[in-house]
């Protein structure tokens, strides 16, 4: 799978979050503090990665600042992508299945090097439910 993966900072599981992915067989596209010469705020970063969803370069993204909040909030504003603030692998998991979530944040400051294998782990294995109540809550994101 194509990711593209956004940091500001390459504090923290920046740089694991790549080399995990990519040691698991994923193509990744990197933005912000992760690509040298972009801009690393974290608004610029997790908006490219974000948009490489939306407009079809990456099939999934993983945004992270230091708590995860700003990178799930500038990825949320890009229509089309559902990005998840996950700290735990049940998170993770629920929002592959419940949210069919697109974008996964992380907290750089939160997330241990063993709890972001385990986040990974449950987000790949991770699929959208078909219960139609779940894919109307899904529809309905792209009419708020
Ligand atoms: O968590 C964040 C935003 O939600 C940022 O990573 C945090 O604010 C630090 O940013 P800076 O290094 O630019 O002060």
């Amino acid at each position: 799978m194509r990711i593209s993966v956004a940091a500001d900072s390459r504090d923290g599981v920046a740089e694991r979050v790549v080399t995990e992915l990519r040691r698991r067989g994923h193509e990744v596209i990197t933005h912000g503090a992760l690509d040298d010469g972009e801009r690393d705020d974290w608004a610029w970063a997790c908006e490219l990665a974000a948009r490489d969803v939306a407009e079809g370069r990456a099939e999934q993204a993983v945004v992270c600042c230091w708590t995860g909040t700003g990178a799930s909030i500038a990825a949320n504003k890009v229509p089309g992508v559902r990005a998840a603030l996950c700290a735990d692998a049940y998170t993770a998991g629920g929002a592959r299945k419940w949210n069919d979530a697109n974008v996964l944040a992380l907290s750089l400051r939160l997330t241990s090097d063993v709890v972001l294998d385990e986040i990974l782990d449950a987000w790949f294995a991770g699929r959208p439910s078909d219960d139609p109540a779940d894919l109307a809550n899904i529809s309905h994101l792209e009419q708020i």
